[in-house]
């Protein structure tokens, strides 16, 4: 196996580095670095992993570099790297919304190889979801490596032009937290009708639990399933007309949009 560096260990690196560790991979072929000490050890903890505050360290150790900061601290990084150390056969992996490969090989004076994946934080369960464009210098090895990489924490799918990550932001990246949100608002509701907390939370939990699980494990349309719980003058059927009375289609796409807009935004 190659030997993996995260840069940043918020929760993205997290997410990723949980889904690999309970996937198999060997934890002393993972290296985190990260300038403050307390998410760096608690990753090295609870998973065993290799952990220092030196990026360069950690970048000399290994093959892949998996960017995992913030976005505006991409170049930063990438210039700190380049400064220090032979990287010219290393492969970078970017997780960073709206920074180009044009950008972080700039940053890293070089045509670097580098893979931009956009993955979700369901990874840390395996449930990740992510969209991966390589850039022309990528190896088939590399790609292959990069492919393995995040299949080891869930789904993932190869994108042929770079703008597509911003709309799998809209789709993946982003979207858990749609899916929170929703949640967030039946449960503020449920307690309002007098169910305990405890209740309001497992009614949720499950009812969307069970949602998810019958979308993927039926072959039915999304909309199928949805008609299937909708009896015709029924309670499914009032409150559906009331979402759609307030707008939720216009409201979703507005929402994805401009997850959209602020990735190409970020990226001048
Ligand atoms: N969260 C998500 O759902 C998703 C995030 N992403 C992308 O992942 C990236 C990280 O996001 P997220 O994990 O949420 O952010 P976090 O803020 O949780 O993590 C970023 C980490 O980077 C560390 N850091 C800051 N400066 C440096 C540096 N110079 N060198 C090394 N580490 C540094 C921070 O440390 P400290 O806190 O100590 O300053 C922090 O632990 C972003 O680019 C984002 O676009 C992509 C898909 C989904
Ligand atoms: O909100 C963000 O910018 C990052 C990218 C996708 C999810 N979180």
């Amino acid at each position: 196996m190659k030997k993996i560096a995260f840069i940043g260990a918020g929760n993205m690196a997290r997410a990723i580095v949980i889904g690999l560790v309970n996937s198999g991979v060997t934890p002393s072929d993972i290296i985190v670095a990260n300038p403050s000490p307390e998410k760096r050890l608690a990753l090295a903890n609870e998973f065993g992993i290799m952990h220092t505050d030196d990026n360069i360290k950690a970048t000399e150790f290994a093959d892949i570099i998996v960017l995992s900061v913030k976005p505006h601290f991409i170049s930063d990084v990438c210039q700190q790297l380049t400064k220090a150390c032979d990287i010219s056969q290393k492969l970078f992996i970017s997780v960073a919304a709206g920074r180009t490969v044009a950008q972080i090989q700039q940053a890293l004076a070089c045509n670097a190889a580098v893979v931009r994946v956009m993955p979700n934080t369901p990874s840390q369960l395996g449930f990740g979801m992510s969209g991966l464009f390589a850039s022309p210098e990528v190896n088939d090895e590399q790609k292959a490596a990069s492919g393995k990489l995040m299949s080891a924490v869930g789904k993932i799918i190869w994108l042929e032009t770079e703008s597509k990550i911003n709309d799998v932001i809209a789709v993946a990246g982003s979207a858990p937290a749609y899916f929170f949100l929703f949640m967030e608002a039946m449960e503020t509701h449920a307690k309002s009708l007098g169910f305990t907390d405890e209740e309001s939370r497992m009614l949720v939990q499950q009812t969307a639990l069970g949602s998810a699980q019958m979308v993927a494990h039926n072959s039915e349309s999304i909309s199928t399933l949805r008609g299937n719980v909708t009896s015709k003058g029924g309670t499914t059927h009032a409150a559906i007309e009331q979402f759609k009375a307030d707008g939720i289609e216009l409201m979703v796409k507005n929402a994805m949009n401009a997850a959209i807009a602020r990735a190409e935004e970020m990226a001048k």
